[in-house]
């Protein structure tokens, strides 16, 4: 547990790259009649990342690359079928850790059209990257 905080702790020190926002079309939803369409989903991710390398050389190959990895999880959820936005916010956060070596990430996903009386409903996790402790 102690360790588990400590790692939490280290992180709030770290550089961030964040996406906000993305906009994905998706075959997202419990019920069947959602599986027969396309709906938006909207993520935030928060990707921990020392930019130090990056700042300093000015290069795009030392930076976590933003506009790669939107690409990446944009086709990642265009290509699959999900029921809940859980499995989609897991599975982009596993696909982040592993591909990126992220200490950690934070993923939202909202799906804004779901409750209509609602402006926004959605899921918010943390991550942490065990082959980095
Ligand atoms: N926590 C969640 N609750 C619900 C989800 C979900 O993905 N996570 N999904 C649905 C339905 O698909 C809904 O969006 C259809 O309007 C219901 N609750």
């Amino acid at each position: 547990m102690n360790k588990g905080l400590n790692r939490l702790n280290e992180l709030v020190l770290h550089d961030k790259v964040w996406i906000e926002s993305l906009t994905v079309l998706a075959s997202i939803g419990v019920y069947d009649w959602e599986q027969t369409i396309k709906q938006r989903l909207e993520l935030d991710i928060v990707m921990y990342w020392d930019n130090r390398q990056a700042a300093l050389s000015d290069d795009v190959s030392d930076c976590l690359n933003y506009a790669a990895i939107s690409e990446a999880v944009t086709h990642y959820i265009s290509a699959g079928k999900f029921a809940l936005i859980e499995r989609v916010a897991e599975e982009i956060a596993q696909l982040l850790l592993v591909n990126y070596h992220l200490p950690a990430v934070e993923v939202t996903v909202r799906k804004p059209t779901a409750v209509a009386s609602a402006n926004q409903v959605g899921v918010t996790i943390l991550r942490l990257n065990d082959s980095c402790s």
